[in-house]
């Protein structure tokens, strides 16, 4: 590029920033995502680098972003409220760290969480809340006290008798999520434009001409900063926070003071895994100097404080649009709408569909086909349709109708019960959407592990009509299966060229199916689709009933006594059990060779009944285990293997990729067993696990 493509592109690129950030700090109304806002931020700075002249005064890049709106009356903030710079990789964390220690000798960190939300400057005066102010330009900010007084967290009056004659907090008011859902849904039902996303929804709800609006939205606060405080010393930040805290303002139950830079890394690390744990959102975590007079040797630049530095996580938002929404019919009938997007890359992969549930949460959403709309994924859970950018709608949006009968077999869609939410295909047995998802999910490795029969195959024997339903699986014979082509291959040299002959697939297919007759009886029990019966729940339901009949003919009070089985599973184990082609498929299976009962568990001889009487889960893999070896570990001593995590389970063992048994044995406070523990509790049993395992 010559210089002047360089002055033309930096000029686009600040004139562009200054558009984004008057539509987010003074509409509330962003049209692109914080992703593709910091990007163009980055480029500037790119730019800025390269060509030192550009980097004026007036640079977005200098400036504490968002001039103060004409709508509030204007407060000069007692001491400048500051915005952050930003690093996004380790690297670029220890970069900055290398340059404050290197002119300061720093003896602790203050470590924090990037609270998503928007930045509030309190002026107590003798203990009175007397102004509040939006940051503004960082010197200037707009007068939003009224509004501040409505919000319940954030005192009138500090309490104490060291209570100085002025003090001046920062920190951030933002909205929890479920509140924004529900301010969304009503904004909606309104007739409203929804808010993208719970940042705006608390950006917008404090920038309100009238206080009571602002009253009605349930926002919260918490300090993360000091302004002017009159006639005390504050030694450290953190300090400070403990002053802030005793005179009545909220801070953060959330920061660690940690002395040194690895430290530092070590909580940006965890909390970015940990980062949808906390009650609010987060983009990021803070690392400051936790020391005051460290931080004044350090000073700041224009915009920033060169004492702490924002670690920004990589962005679970992004926009795209919405091309079409349609509906999916699953496993248990229930009908779902999708969106399918343009696709988009967030959070380690592309996303093109999202679930969008049910027919009302489209309502509640406000989403219309053709609408920008904010998506969100966050780590590994399924991606979410946040909300529409209404600011960028055209005219051309359309309303999206729920379906009144079924795309896969064209039945009437009805609620299963009055009140619910779901529409469903009541044609359970046949349709071919619900049996197909069915096949699917019995062939699974949870179920009866049948490899050969994934989508395609499933939608093959279906589409040939070799299945009634999953009733008839276990009669496919290789005569049928010569009838499809997906099984078949063509002759071979010195084969009667008119013969029929199964392939590879075919003849797995057929051997799958035998070994599936023998599998344990729980994963029979996830392949019969009871509701809620899933891989966590079956071998605990298999261990107290260890045969069909045994589950068949048990009564209620008898299922409800089993651990893990609720009020919920035990109507639905019945309630199946009333549908005549559920019992069909039973006796076809058996009557075919399937054996649905495990053997009385034999005691093997020799091994010391070391773990009688616990209750033993096994999550994530343990290296030198298999999953069922794992738990044969444990039965073999007498102990009990079970899927679930409950209040009586004795110890969980937790491997490699654990994942929500984990989170879940924690909070119950159960013992936790890693690798080495468990062979502890296998060899010398539970009192010296005990002493190994990790209280949490
Ligand atoms: N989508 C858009 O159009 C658009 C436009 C402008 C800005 N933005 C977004 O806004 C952000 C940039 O704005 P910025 O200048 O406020 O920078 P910033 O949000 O990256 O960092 C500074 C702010 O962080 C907040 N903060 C939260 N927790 C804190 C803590 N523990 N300690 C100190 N401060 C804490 C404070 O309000 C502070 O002012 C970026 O995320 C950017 O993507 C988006
Ligand atoms: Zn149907």
């Amino acid at each position: 590029m010559s210089t002047d493509d360089y002055r033309a592109r930096h000029a686009e690129v600040a004139q562009q920033i200054e558009d984004h950030r008057f539509r987010y700090y003074v509409s509330d109304a962003p049209t692109i995502s914080d992703g593709d806002f910091d990007a163009l931020m980055r480029e500037l700075e790119a730019i800025e680098a390269e060509h030192p002249d550009l980097r004026t005064p007036d640079s977005p890049t200098q400036k504490v972003g968002g001039a103060p709106s004409a709508t509030f009356a204007a407060v000069t903030h007692l001491r400048p409220l500051m915005s952050l710079d930003n690093v996004f990789s380790r690297e670029e964390f220890e970069k900055w760290a290398a340059r404050v220690t290197r002119d300061t000798e720093v003896t602790a960190w203050l470590c924090e969480l990037k609270i998503d939300g928007l930045a509030l400057d309190l002026v107590y005066r003798d203990g009175r809340l007397a102004s509040a102010a939006t940051r503004g330009d960082g010197r200037v900010g707009e007068d939003v006290t009224a509004n501040v007084r409505t919000i319940a967290s954030i005192p009138d009056r500090l309490h104490g008798d060291d209570v100085p004659a002025i003090v001046e907090a920062r920190g951030e008011v933002f909205m929890r999520p479920e509140d924004f859902a529900a301010l969304n849904e009503g904004l909606v039902a309104a007739g409203k434009a929804p808010f993208a996303n719970p940042r705006n929804s608390a950006a917008g709800s404090l920038r309100q001409k009238d206080p009571r609006v602002t009253a009605s939205r349930n926002l919260q606060f918490l300090c993360h900063g000091l302004g002017e405080v009159s006639g005390v010393t504050i030694d450290s930040q953190s300090h400070g926070y403990e002053l802030l805290k005793g005179w009545g303002l909220p801070t953060s139950s959330h920061y660690r003071v940690v002395p040194t830079v690895a430290d530092a890394w070590a909580f940006i690390e965890h909390t970015g895994e940990h980062r949808h744990a906390v009650e609010h959102e987060i983009d990021g975590a803070v690392i400051k100097v936790d020391d005051r007079e460290q931080q004044d040797q350090l000073g700041t630049t224009s915009r920033a404080p060169r004492w702490a530095i924002a670690y920004k996580y990589p962005p679970e938002e992004v926009t795209t649009k919405l091309l079409d929404i349609r509906v999916n019919t699953g496993r248990t009938g229930r009908v779902t709408p999708y969106g399918v997007m343009e696709p988009v890359f967030v959070s380690g992969s592309t996303v093109e569909n999202a679930t969008l549930h049910n027919a009302s949460e489209v309502k509640r959403k406000g989403v219309l086909i053709g609408d920008t709309v904010v998506l969100r994924k966050a780590g590994d859970v399924i991606p979410e349709i946040v909300g529409p950018v209404v600011a960028l709608r055209d005219g051309t949006e359309v309303e999206w109708v729920m379906p009144t009968h079924c795309a896969a077999c064209g039945s009437e869609l009805a609620p299963e019960k009055e009140g619910d939410a779901d529409l469903r295909c009541p044609n359970t047995r046949s349709c071919p959407a619900q049996l197909r998802e069915r096949l699917f999910h019995l062939a699974s490795r949870q179920g009866l592990d049948i490899e050969v029969l994934g989508w395609q195959a499933a939608d093959a024997l279906l589409s040939a009509g070799a299945l009634t339903d999953e009733g008839d699986l276990f009669d496919l014979t290789a005569e049928r299966l010569a009838a499809i082509p997906l099984f078949t291959r063509g002759a071979r040299k010195g084969e009667d060229p008119e013969g029929r002959y199964l392939s590879a697939n075919g003849e797995k297919l057929l051997a799958n199916l035998q070994e599936a007759k023998h599998r344990p009886f729980a994963r029979f029990l996830v392949a019969l689709s009871i509701r809620h019966i899933g891989k966590g729940v079956a071998p605990d339901v298999a261990a107290a009933f260890p045969s069909i009949e045994a589950l068949q003919t048990a009564t209620a009070d008898e299922l409800a006594a089993v651990e893990g089985i609720g009020p919920t599973l035990v109507a639905a184990i019945q309630e199946w059990f009333t549908v005549d082609w559920h019992r069909e498929i039973v006796r076809k299976w058996q009557a075919a060779g399937a054996v649905l009962a495990d053997e009385p568990a034999e005691v093997t001889e020799g091994l010391p009944q070391t773990l009688a009487g616990l209750t033993v889960v096994v999550t994530g893999s343990i290296p030198g285990y298999t999953r069922d070896g794992a738990g044969e570990a444990i039965t073999s001593r007498g102990g009990k293997s079970s899927g679930s995590v409950s209040a009586k389970t004795d110890f969980v063992v937790v491997g490699d990729n654990a994942g929500s048994k984990y989170d879940k044995a924690v909070a119950l406070k159960r013992p936790i067993l890693d690798a080495e523990g468990f062979e502890v509790l296998l060899n010398d049993g539970p009192d010296a696990a005990r002493e190994v395992a990790r209280d949490s």
